[in-house]
């Protein structure tokens, strides 16, 4: 054991998060060190974000052209399948994290590499690979951003099949002929639609449906163009039993008598919380469980000096959610230590209030969808009194010279109470680009009497925004 070396801060986890969090705090003029068992820049970077959006980049590229007469025709040939793992390869830095170990030094965050531990208050003891520990002793505050990894049900013969998760999908160095997904959340969809794209006959056992947790049209859309694709996506299904024989094929049974034989099979059910071997027991804490948080980010019955962020919070899985979340905590350490005004109240600086209601997302499918805020089931849910305003996508100027045949669907849910919008739908073409607008309208709680005023530009696909002010009325 070497002797302790002293910063004000320790973040557990140089994912997005951490990063973040350690730059805000050495940007408010306290000193900080970040622990990374793996690579600098975390999931999103190398196996997550990058890397699958990449994969999928290159085939909606080729179908707008393919929208468009006069593009259409100059488009000749099929996908370059090397070409587009290429440039995934290169999205994910080779998986290298030189760049990122470099923007840390320039920060002035000391990296220290290997297994970050809580040892106690304030302590954190670091192994690394030469099993050499180094103690490291937080004068104010160590923050947990140590992420997610993904979570394997408990399904026979699963594990022994060696599955893909998303890691081995968005870093796959071949296409694999036959693919089974397990799962009909946002990685299922969007590796389906990449595969499927990539050349793979794609098998999706969508137990409880695709993209459940977004509006039922955006979920259809996706349902319908996947098969269009010639994904056999099965609703309902759910896997029973997993061999892979001695010539390499997975065969999966399912719950209705259903079987499916592939070359890989990827699971994607969701996320486990990376708190197993952190050293939560050593201050009272439950190994393996979400950390749950306060406003400010601070980790419940953990002592003052803890925070968690990002991922590890269950709070949004989401790289800019859990960004905006180090922003806050970040802030707040710095305040706190400083002794400065806590602004903690709703919107204040240091609350990271939007993870609330204005959460945005972008799925990555065709078509895309993008949305913020709550559905209509959320908002019923909440006890909120709405009205659900839908307009067709496709029926404004702009999306039909942005592609011919353009298919897509908005909707707005509305607070009659207060007469504001609560919530915002997009599915369709190149759509992502437009949520920006509805997040901004959400969080500065805009009345409607006043959106009258902000006018889309025409030809523009934003022009849905008049649309569906004029369907609610004035
Ligand atoms: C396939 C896929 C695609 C996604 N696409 C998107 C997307 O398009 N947009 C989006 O917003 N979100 C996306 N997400 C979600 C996004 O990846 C996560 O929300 C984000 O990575 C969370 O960041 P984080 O810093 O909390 O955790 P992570 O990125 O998981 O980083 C945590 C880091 O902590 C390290 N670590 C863990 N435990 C320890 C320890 N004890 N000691 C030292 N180091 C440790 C890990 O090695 C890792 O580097 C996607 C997720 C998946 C799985
Ligand atoms: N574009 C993006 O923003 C993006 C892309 C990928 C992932 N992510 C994030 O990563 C996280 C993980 O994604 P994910 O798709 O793994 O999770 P998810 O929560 O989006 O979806 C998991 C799905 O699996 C289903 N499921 C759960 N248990 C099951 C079981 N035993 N058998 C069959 N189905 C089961 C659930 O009903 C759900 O539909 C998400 O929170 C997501 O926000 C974001």
């Amino acid at each position: 054991m070497s002797t302790t070396i002293e910063y004000d801060v320790v973040v557990i986890g140089a994912g997005p998060v951490g990063e973040n969090v350690a730059d805000r705090v050495v940007r408010g003029g306290l000193t900080a060190a970040i622990v990374e068992r793996d690579l600098v820049g975390g999931e999103c970077s190398y196996w997550a974000c990058m890397p699958t959006k990449a994969l999928l980049r290159s085939a909606s590229a080729l179908r707008a052209a393919r929208q468009v007469p006069g593009a259409r025709e100059a488009v000749t040939g099929d996908l370059d399948v090397a070409a587009v793992l290429g440039r995934r390869d290169s999205f994910a830095s080779h998986w290298k994290d030189d760049g990122q170990v470099s923007w840390l030094e320039s920060t002035g965050i000391a990296l220290h590499r290997g297994q970050g531990r809580i040892a106690s208050a304030r302590v954190v003891e670091v192994t690394g690979a030469d099993g050499v520990t180094t103690r490291l002793a937080a004068q104010h505050a160590v923050v947990v951003a140590t992420g997610s990894g993904a979570l394997l049900p408990d399904i026979p013969g699963l594990r022994e099949a060696a599955p893909w998760s998303s890691r081995e999908a968005a870093s796959a160095r071949s296409v694999p002929r036959r693919l089974a997904i397990i799962g009909g959340g946002v990685v299922a969809a969007e590796m389906a639609t990449a595969f499927a794209a990539l050349g793979s006959s794609v098998t999706m056992l969508a137990r409880d449906g695709v993209l459940p947790s977004v509006e039922p049209f955006a979920g259809e859309l996706v349902t319908e163009s996947l098969r269009a694709a010639g994904v056999s996506v099965r609703v309902g299904a759910e896997a029973v039993s997993v061999h892979r024989d001695d010539n390499g094929t997975v065969h999966i049974a399912t719950a209705d008598g259903g079987r499916v034989e592939a070359d890989e099979v990827l699971v994607a059910i969701g996320r486990t919380p990376n708190t197993q071997d952190i050293g939560l027991e050593s201050i009272g804490l439950a190994p393996g469980a979400w950390l749950t948080v306060d406003d400010t980010l601070r980790v419940t019955g953990g002592g003052e000096w803890l925070y968690a962020a990002g991922d590890v919070n269950r709070r949004v899985l989401l790289t800019h959610q859990g960004k905006y979340q180090a922003r806050a905590v970040g802030d707040v350490i710095v305040a706190r230590a400083k002794g400065e005004e806590v602004q903690d109240g709703r919107w204040g600086r240091h609350a990271a209030t939007a993870d609330e209601r204005a959460v945005p997302q972008v799925v990555f499918t065709d078509p895309e969808i993008a949305s913020v805020g709550l559905t209509a089931a959320a908002a019923e849910a909440a006890g909120l009194r709405i009205r659900v305003v839908d307009h067709d996508l496709g029926a404004v100027a702009g999306s039909s010279l942005h592609a011919d045949g353009y298919r897509g669907n908005a909707r707005m849910i509305v607070d009659e109470d207060r007469k504001v919008i609560v919530g915002v739908t997009l599915a369709g073409p190149d759509v992502a680009e437009l949520i920006h607008a509805a997040t901004i309208a959400i969080v500065g709680e805009v009345p409607l009497d006043r959106l009258w005023h902000a006018v889309p530009a025409y030809p523009t696909v934003s022009e849905i925004w008049l649309r569906l002010l004029e369907t609610y009325g004035r």
